[in-house]
């Protein structure tokens, strides 16, 4: 079983991050304004905003999928200059191949990697059992329920071997049920399989159920409103008080509804 500990160096180091769009027109449209954050090296941070705010443009920069208009964000000190496997992503919605199973699915990013067949079944078979799906290798996407192909999400993810995992509301169109369900299994997974992790979400009990901290972005253009570290003990129990007086809290600062 692999153990990483949470690491007291910085992972990841955003320094004045803005980000504009222009549309054809020529209208500009301000999304991030003056970003700086850090993030340790195996924490679970997570950002918080309302929807349109510009998280998942702030995450697609830290992909290197989307350039900053200006600032940068820094990897272990080199900056992020485009994709690479180092950076895992977990959507919202997961696309996977409908067409391969959920073995194929999961060992496709070693294998265009041009990791032999043998070992990457092996590593997408150790993070199919890791996601709780052990057992349905051969399935396809079509047999899977929303929370089974998030979990296949998050295998495929892990068998890039990322150092850093970018997860953009995965969660958001589960049920509520399934949603609580998979915010309890990202952190077994991640708790057995330790790395730097930015989770973003609208969702105020997702956020303090899940983080070690939580930096709170504002309305579009985003800026860093406030941080919180939640250093409650996990397994977090909604109904503690400590956990309603933190969210209450949050949400006093928030533009998000309750
Ligand atoms: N490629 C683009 N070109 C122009 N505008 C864009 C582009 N990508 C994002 N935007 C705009 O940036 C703003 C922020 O979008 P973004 O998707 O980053 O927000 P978000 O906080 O992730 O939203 P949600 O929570 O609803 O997913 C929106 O107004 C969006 O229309």
């Amino acid at each position: 079983m692999e153990t990483r500990n949470i690491g007291i160096k910085d992972k990841i180091c955003c320094k004045h991050v803005f980000k504009s769009f222009t549309d054809l027109n020529g209208n500009m449209t301000e999304v991030l304004r003056d970003i700086n954050l850090t993030v340790a090296e195996n924490e679970f941070l997570v950002i918080l905003g309302p929807g349109q705010c510009g998280k998942t443009t702030f995450l697609n920069i830290m992909a290197g999928l989307e350039p900053p208009t200006s600032g940068e964000i820094l990897l272990d000190g080199e900056p992020i200059e485009g994709p690479s496997p180092k950076r895992g992503m977990v959507f919202q919605r997961i696309a996977l191949f409908p067409w391969k199973t959920v073995m194929e699915n999961v060992a496709m990013g070693p294998k265009l990697r041009g990791i032999p067949k043998k070992e990457r079944e092996e590593k997408a078979a150790y993070y199919i059992k890791l996601v709780g799906l052990a057992g349905f290798e051969k399935a396809y996407p079509h047999q899977l329920s929303g929370g089974m192909k998030q979990r296949v999400g998050i295998a495929r993810a892990y068998a890039n071997d990322p150092e850093v995992l970018l997860m953009d509301e995965p969660f958001g169109h589960l049920d509520a049920q399934t949603r609580y369900q998979m915010e309890h299994e990202v952190l077994r997974i991640w708790e057995q399989a330790r790395r730097t992790v930015i989770f973003v979400t609208n969702n105020i009990e997702e956020a303090v159920y899940l983080g070690d901290r939580i930096v709170l972005f504002s309305r579009c253009p985003a800026t860093v409103k406030a941080e919180y570290i939640i250093d409650l003990p996990r397994p977090r129990q909604y109904t503690d008080p400590k956990f309603l007086e933190l969210r209450q809290e949050i949400a006093g600062k928030t533009d998000l509804a309750l």
